[in-house]
């Protein structure tokens, strides 16, 4: 069935779900500067944020919000956190009573410390949620490669239904009733990406890398779980898959972070210098919170953290995971 999608944001993510699902869909996306949409529209090109990439003739966009999700049958946010609610709200007055909303995000919204999905059912309640997550670096999917990702809703209905609206031949989409977990799994592994970058960025070598990946996934589940995830959910696509893909793939913004850090450059002068989001930098601070809360020990985000915000050097937060006495990797999470 051919459904009316909405989506906002045109960024790199926005932007490629959006050419994938004007393939089989109407397909509307907004994103607030105009000569983005001017060009997706006359050139089929994102050029600010997938340069080289050619997308879907059938696509258009607009500078219009109410445009966008008027006549939607789903709206997709691929807007970062931070910026989620904002512009929900202002989607809010022109959203049909039962649309569904999906997040392409991952992040956590740093003042409330909640999932994008909560968001969405504080602003518009009764509408059904969901995320679509994981393994799925933009760039690659624009390439041609083939991808799997998660659609993940508490109503496994309509989780069938958009199944079918995200997928093509390339980018195979699982259904997942977790939503929570799912959820997580994409913003968490966005730290271990940095801690993984920050051991590339200095040389640590593939063991180091491996350690962090397996050590990151134990200590997310543990938070993930705590919170009602599904501890299954965090060694699926949305959890190993995209904490694999991200933590060792120099194409993730949060991966490149970690990496410039160290070389030695500072956190403000890699922002300054990055036109893409790299969401695990607010996340780390957000999850410093819920680790107190949940009274849950995350040692590798704890380093991250104090890396970014207290001044800590690579070596300091090397140096602080090895101090730390090693367990039995029996024991949970
Ligand atoms: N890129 C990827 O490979 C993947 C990304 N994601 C997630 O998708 C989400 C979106 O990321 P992505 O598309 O990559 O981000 P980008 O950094 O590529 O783009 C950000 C987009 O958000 C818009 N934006 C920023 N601030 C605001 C605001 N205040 N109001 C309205 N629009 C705003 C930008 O508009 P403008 O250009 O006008 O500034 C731009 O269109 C993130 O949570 C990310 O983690 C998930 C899977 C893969
Ligand atoms: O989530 C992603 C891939 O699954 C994208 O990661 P980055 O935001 O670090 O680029």
């Amino acid at each position: 069935m051919k459904l009316n999608v909405g989506i906002l944001g045109g960024g790199s993510w926005g932007t490629t779900v959006a050419s994938l699902t004007a393939k089989n869909n109407d397909t509307i996306l907004w994103a607030r500067n105009k000569k983005t949409v001017q060009e997706i529209n006359e050139e089929h090109r994102n050029s600010k944020y997938l340069p080289g990439a050619e997308l879907n003739k059938n696509l258009k966009a607009s500078t219009s919000i109410e445009d966008t999700v008027k006549n939607a049958d789903v709206i997709v946010m691929g807007i970062p956190s931070q910026h989620f609610r904002e512009v929900l709200r202002a989607a809010k007055p022109h959203i049909r009573p039962w649309v569904p909303i999906v997040s392409l995000s991952k992040g956590l919204e740093l003042t409330t410390k909640m999932r994008m999905t909560q968001i969405i059912e504080e602003e518009l309640p009764g509408h059904p949620t969901g995320v679509l997550t994981g393994p799925n670096l933009a760039k690659e999917i624009h390439s041609g490669q083939a991808a799997a990702a998660v659609i993940a809703m508490v109503d496994k209905t309509i989780a069938k239904e958009l199944q079918q609206v995200f997928s093509t031949g390339l980018f195979r989409v699982y259904t997942n009733n977790d939503v929570i977990g799912c959820e997580l799994g994409g913003a968490l592994k966005n730290i271990m990406a940095i801690a993984t970058g920050m051991g590339d960025g200095a040389n640590a070598g593939d063991n180091t890398r491996a350690a962090l990946i397996t050590r990151g996934l134990s200590e997310l589940t543990r938070l993930g779980t705590a919170m009602g995830g599904r501890r299954r959910t965090f060694s699926g696509l949305a959890g190993m898959g995209d904490l694999v893909a991200t933590c060792s793939s120099s194409k993730s913004r949060n991966h490149h972070v970690g990496f410039e850090i160290g070389r030695g450059k500072s956190l403000e002068q890699i922002i300054e210098e990055m036109d893409e989001v790299a969401e695990g930098v607010k996340t780390a601070k957000v999850v410093m919170e819920l680790a107190k809360d949940y009274k849950v020990d995350m040692p590798i985000s704890r380093e991250v953290y104090k890396v970014l915000y207290e001044g800590n050097t690579v070596n300091d937060a090397f140096r602080g995971l090895l101090k730390i006495e090693s367990g039995s990797e029996k024991e949970p999470g």
